[in-house]
């Protein structure tokens, strides 16, 4: 039988083509994702006489940039400041002959969104993407990573890329979440527990019970967020979910290749016995709706919490940092969470900006108003007409909510759907760094039901009692 293996230990080896003296192993990539921020890397490669190696394995989409409004009209990005990185993504998309969905492709949308929706992203392959959340797409069993601007052009020229060999790690979930819970809250309550440097250097493997009972939508979420626990990726061991998930999608295997690949993909879970460098646990059960008080993810309490004291913190560089960030955040230790005003919702980004995440926050709008400005930006073209068949758009439309089109949007602002200064906004996504949804703007990082319960009181709000009917 030889010795029990990790995923990631199969699928490191199965793609390792050379190691270096310096123990830097240069890996096959099998796909390679590549969005609007990283466009001008193919005109570049191209003036150095540089093909690119594999355009049949190189899917390109515009997101970060996108405008998120005015898309059906004759020329969207005419008013756009950004249109020039969309359209060198667009233009070295076609030259090259790599996959392009295009910014008026239904299937356009966040890289990281449409890669899953797609199919592109498959177990046992190794996928990268010149973001820093390609760990998403470990949830369907792949060894996905982000890379920077000189590996895009080595990918795109080799078809390879040199990497350190990570540490792993595998964190075990395992018992139920409660009702008002969502996975959102798991990665949240997971970084607030081992810090946002938790897992640097590390590959996590999510597992347990409550992993496996979690949709793909789900693990997608917890696996996007890897990387605001410091780890290089996350990644999650495929089982019949993920096989039923991918099955019929544009880019799964088909036919003979399906079943062939059917049987590769059930060899790949972490074997019995297998070895991780660290181990931890978290238990399902015990889990709250969370957000966050400050300027970094691990700023992470349940609802029912109090924004902590920095008095009561011994470190003094942690004091002196939660000092700044309550200051940036505009708040005062000892207020209870659930008492915070916020200003606006943002429900979208690559983190929550799936049709289930739509379904679950359109639940606990439906009926009800936003009394603050909120916008919902569905992941992808796909997802949004999606939500349109099945009336949600109606739903956020009623409640006073505007319905967008797909991109990256208010995670970042890089497309000018940007926070005010001073606001409060209580977000789907990822990142509340100092800045982050624009120049002085105050993000509390939440779950798509939180974010809607937000919404529809004006403050943060512990969505399981609205669920029960109270306010
Ligand atoms: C702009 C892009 C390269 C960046 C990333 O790497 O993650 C962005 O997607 C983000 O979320 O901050
Ligand atoms: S949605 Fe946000 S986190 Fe995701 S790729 Fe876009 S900017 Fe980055």
């Amino acid at each position: 039988m030889g010795t029990p293996r990790t995923l990631f230990d199969k699928i490191w080896s199965a793609h390792a083509i050379v190691e270096r003296e310096d123990g830097s192993t240069l890996l096959h990539v099998d796909r390679h994702l590549i969005h609007d921020v990283a466009g001008v890397i193919i005109g570049e490669l191209a003036e150095r006489g540089l093909p690119v190696r594999r355009p049949d394995r190189t899917f390109a989409v515009p997101d970060h940039y996108a405008p998120t409004t005015g898309r059906a009209g004759p020329d969207p990005l005419s008013a756009s400041p950004h249109a020039g990185h969309i359209r060198a993504l667009e233009a070295g998309a076609r030259e090259t002959g790599m996959t392009l969905f295009a910014l008026d492709d239904i299937r356009q949308g966040i890289v990281h969104v449409i890669g899953p929706e797609q199919g592109i992203t498959q177990p046992g392959t190794v996928l990268v993407c010149g973001d820093s959340h390609t760990a998403t797409h470990g949830a369907l069993g792949a060894l996905a990573f982000g890379i920077g601007a000189s590996e895009i052009a080595h990918v795109l020229a080799t078809q390879a890329l040199w990497q350190k060999k990570p540490r792993t790690m595998r964190v075990t979930i395992d018992g139920a979440l409660a009702p008002g819970v969502q996975s959102k809250d798991v990665i949240l309550a997971l970084i607030g527990k081992i810090g946002a440097a938790g897992g640097t250097g590390h590959v996590i493997e999510y597992a347990g019970s409550l992993i496996r009972s979690l949709s793909v939508e789900a693990r997608l979420t917890i696996c996007n967020m890897s990387i605001e626990a410091g780890a290089r990726a996350g990644m999650i061991s495929p089982d019949e979910t993920t096989f039923a998930y991918l099955e019929g999608r544009p880019f799964a295997p088909k036919g003979e290749h399906w079943e062939a690949a059917l049987a590769h993909w059930r060899r790949l879970p972490t074997d019995e016995g297998a070895r991780f460098d660290r181990e931890l646990t978290l238990d399902a059960s015990s889990i709250a709706p969370m957000v966050t008080w400050g300027t970094s993810p691990e700023a992470a309490l349940p609802i029912t919490g109090r924004v902590p004291d920095p008095a009561e913190v011994a470190d003094r560089e942690r004091r002196t940092d939660m000092v700044h960030a309550l200051e940036y955040m505009g708040l005062t230790p000892g207020t209870r969470l659930d008492a915070i005003a916020i200003d606006r919702v943002f429900i979208g980004s690559c983190t929550n900006s799936r049709i289930e995440d739509l379904r679950a926050a359109a639940r606990v709008v439906d009926g009800r108003r936003s009394v603050v400005p909120a916008m919902v930006v569905p992941g992808s073209g796909l997802v949004k007409a999606q939500a349109e068949a099945e009336g949600l758009d109606r739903i956020f439309r009623d409640a006073g909510f505007e319905w967008r089109d797909a991109g990256c949007s208010m995670c970042v602002g890089m497309n000018g759907d940007l926070v005010a200064s001073g606001e409060r906004c209580a977000s789907t996504s990822n990142r509340n760094f100092v800045g982050r949804q624009g120049r002085g703007a105050r993000t509390h990082l939440v779950s798509p039901t939180m974010a809607a319960a937000a919404a529809v009181t004006g403050r943060l709000t512990d969505v399981r009692r609205l669920l029960q009917g109270g306010a």
